[in-house]
């Protein structure tokens, strides 16, 4: 996908025999946290299908699916260069025949079975500490370095960093799951899972019409991501440069809980002062009472006693990229619901997930921002953490990450 959404739609593939829904293409939705659209009569969810190969990895731009899983790995230090290499062989030729739709393989479990691919997206990335561990510390790319502490942050590490990642998204919870075993099984013995995280989105087809989903505190989320059309798309989500690296991403993670039992007492003027938009549509509130969602922010307007209208400690004022240099990303969040803390209150949140061309440009100083002058941040913990590089995606019959290691 080389951005636009003409380009979003060219790479959905329609599922079944001649019918199907394609992915990212309906009414609009497009990367981020819209939603895409249920099928058509007589299609069913199951048959979309996104294409593994290609120029660039699946699950950057595509809509979030309903259902994601993370998980990280640490490769073995018997593993070398040599084993990294067959560990993304053998990942991305399992995630192109999942991907595919095609059956199961001989010895699988057949947790799938009866579904398509329900647009399946995996997407592989590698962390910092790879490259020593793999021999390759003269190939880490300048942008792959540690995130700096910001204030507040409460990170276990148990839970953050990793020398891969594995993103998996689809339509139906049994295929990502299945694609998950699937993957951690091929890691046996090269690498050792280092942590787990699973979350979700708006089920397709659960609006009337394809929409901006919600997070845990009910507000639409996704507003006023970087749009595939928008000139300047390709610069701020992809990499560029001549190296391996090149049409890639950076994906920085971080599993933030909300203080959702705080959050959900405050009255409705209070949390809408805390964002800047209006709870019931996502409206700026500096659009008055015609505003819609995609009304555009101002950022200056005043009421009649000359009060700003988004408030000096608003998140999308704090947040945006004018009140931060211009820096940008592509936001990819999925909410979590992972139970009961000790204490009673739910463990719950965003897995936050932030694509750009560099961390320096976009999450970095965004987050040293936010930090220290969200409203919104006396409900958020900041709990785990990562970064990886995401490489292109792999042209047919090769595999993801194969410039690297081969190049
Ligand atoms: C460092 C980057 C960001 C973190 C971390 C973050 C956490 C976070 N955000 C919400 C809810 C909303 N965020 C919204 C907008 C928004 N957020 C960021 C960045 C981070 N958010 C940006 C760059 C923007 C866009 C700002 C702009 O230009 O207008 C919104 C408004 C709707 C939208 O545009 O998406 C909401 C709502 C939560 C709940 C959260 C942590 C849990
Ligand atoms: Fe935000």
């Amino acid at each position: 996908m080389s951005g636009g959404s003409a380009g979003l739609s060219r790479r959905a593939v329609l599922g079944g025999a001649g019918a199907g829904l394609a992915v990212g293409a309906a009414g609009g939705a497009w990367g981020g946290r819209a939603s895409a659209h249920a099928p058509a009569d007589g299609v069913t969810l199951g048959a979309a299908r996104v294409p593994f190969h290609a120029a660039r990895q699946g699950g950057i731009v595509e809509p979030a699916q309903a259902r994601v899983e993370w998980a990280a790995f640490d490769l073995l230090a018997s593993t070398g260069r040599d084993g990294l290499a067959a560990l993304l062989r053998g990942w991305s030729a399992a995630a192109a025949r999942m991907a595919a739709g095609e059956p199961a393989a001989e010895g699988e479990n057949q947790i799938a079975l009866d579904a398509g691919p329900s647009s399946l997206t995996v997407t592989f990335g590698f962390g910092a500490t790879l490259f020593d561990k793999a021999g390759l510390a003269d190939r880490r790319p300048a942008a792959l370095v540690e995130l700096p502490a910001f204030p507040g942050d409460a990170l276990d590490p148990a839970r953050s960093g990793g020398d891969l990642w594995v993103q998996i998204g689809a339509d139906d919870s049994l295929v990502a799951v299945h694609a998950l075993r699937v993957l951690m099984r091929l890691a046996t013995g090269l690498a050792a899972p280092r942590w787990l995280m699973s979350g979700f989105a708006r089920t397709p087809g659960a609006t009337p019409h394809p929409m901006t989903g919600r997070n845990l505190m009910g507000q639409v989320d996704g507003t006023n991501n970087p749009r595939p059309r928008d000139p300047d798309f390709d610069a701020t989500v992809f990499a560029a440069g001549g190296d391996w690296m090149a049409g890639g991403s950076y994906a920085v993670l971080r599993r933030i809980r909300m203080l959702l039992e705080g959050w959900d007492t405050l009255p409705l003027d209070k949390q809408e002062r805390i964002i800047g938009r209006r709870k019931s549509d996502g409206a700026p509130l500096s659009g008055g009472p015609d505003a819609v969602e995609r009304t555009p922010v101002d950022l200056a307007a005043t009421d009649g006693d000359g009060v700003l209208r988004i408030a000096p400690d608003a998140h999308v004022r704090v947040a945006a990229a004018a009140s931060n240099g211009g820096a940008a990303m592509l936001r990819r969040g999925f909410s979590f619901h992972d139970g009961l803390l000790p204490d009673g209150s739910p463990d719950a949140g965003l897995l936050f997930a932030a694509y750009q061309a560099d961390p320096a440009r976009g999450f970095v100083p965004v987050q040293q921002r936010l930090s220290r002058g969200d409203g919104l941040s006396r409900y958020l913990r900041h709990e785990a953490s990562a970064l990886f590089a995401v490489p292109p995606g792999a042209p047919a019959g090769g595999y993801v990450g194969q410039q690297l290691l081969e190049g």
